[in-house]
């Protein structure tokens, strides 16, 4: 049985206070439990507070992209080695606003995939279709070679430790979700996919999550897929209660 992944993406939202109220609110309430892991993402400049915040409690943070390099002249870029030096456990790869505003692609991904374990960082790879290729028929092709690039060249136990997280770029921030059928038809193409690039004994352990619009009113039919192992969730994470709720679900 997969344990139940809930991650708050909370995008390039909260002052210092505000992430030190929620982290205040949720960080004791988050059961120790081996059916659900609760995590964070948060912005750069508070990931080093949340991280000492967090300790000792079952709240895990992590931040939202990395360079793929440990170091040198990048310009407002932030490092693995960064990340892991400061106690970050994950880190968001490859989500579809980065790959649509910050010119991310299934290359860089990929190679901070590589440079995520090289560090110890759990990555959270993201992949999804626009509603052009929904329309257009082109979902289960394009999250294949999304998830097949990702992975390139990883061995099968860092597969194993991979968080894919299928997000449908025209459910996020709209209010839309896919149909729990439609989302776990997705994931379960993706662990198809796993399948064929490591083994079925990988993917049927490897945790993914869907993410679209996930909020305490639909996620327990979304959790309750074959397929589906937690979510990736923006705008409702953003409240302590409302985060609560959904790790709830997935503890159920
Ligand atoms: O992009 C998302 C999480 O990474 C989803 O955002 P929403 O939950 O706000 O749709």
């Amino acid at each position: 049985m997969r344990k139940k992944i809930i991650a708050g993406n909370w995008k390039m939202n909260k002052v210092l206070s505000e992430a030190d109220q929620f982290v205040t609110a949720v960080s004791d309430k988050v059961p120790n439990s081996d059916k659900v892991e609760a995590i964070v993402c948060a912005p750069f400049p508070y990931l080093s507070a949340l991280v000492e915040k967090t300790k000792g409690t079952s709240l895990k943070v992590s931040a939202q992209n990395m360079h793929f390099e440990e170091n040198g002249a990048f310009t407002g870029e932030v490092s693995p080695v960064m990340l892991k030096d400061i106690g970050v456990s994950h880190v968001v790869l490859g989500h579809s606003e980065r790959r649509e505003y910050f010119a991310e692609t299934d290359e860089t991904v990929n190679k901070k995939t590589h440079t995520a374990f090289k560090h110890g960082l759990t990555p959270i790879v993201c992949v999804g279709e626009t509603l052009e290729q929904r329309e257009a028929n082109e979902t289960e092709g394009l999250v294949e070679t999304q998830v097949k690039k990702a992975l390139d060249g990883l061995s099968d136990e860092q597969i194993t430790q991979t968080i894919i997280a299928y997000e449908p770029v025209w459910a996020i921030g709209t209010g839309k979700t896919a149909s729990s059928e439609d989302a776990n038809k997705v994931c379960a193409h993706i662990r198809n996919v796993i399948k064929e690039v490591a083994s079925e004994s990988v993917a049927e352990k490897v945790i993914i999550q869907y993410g679209g619009s996930v909020k305490p009113a639909n996620v327990d039919e979304l959790l309750a897929q074959s397929d589906i192992d937690g979510a990736l969730v923006g705008g409702a994470s953003l409240e302590a209660d409302s985060f609560l709720q959904l790790v709830e679900a997935g503890a159920k």
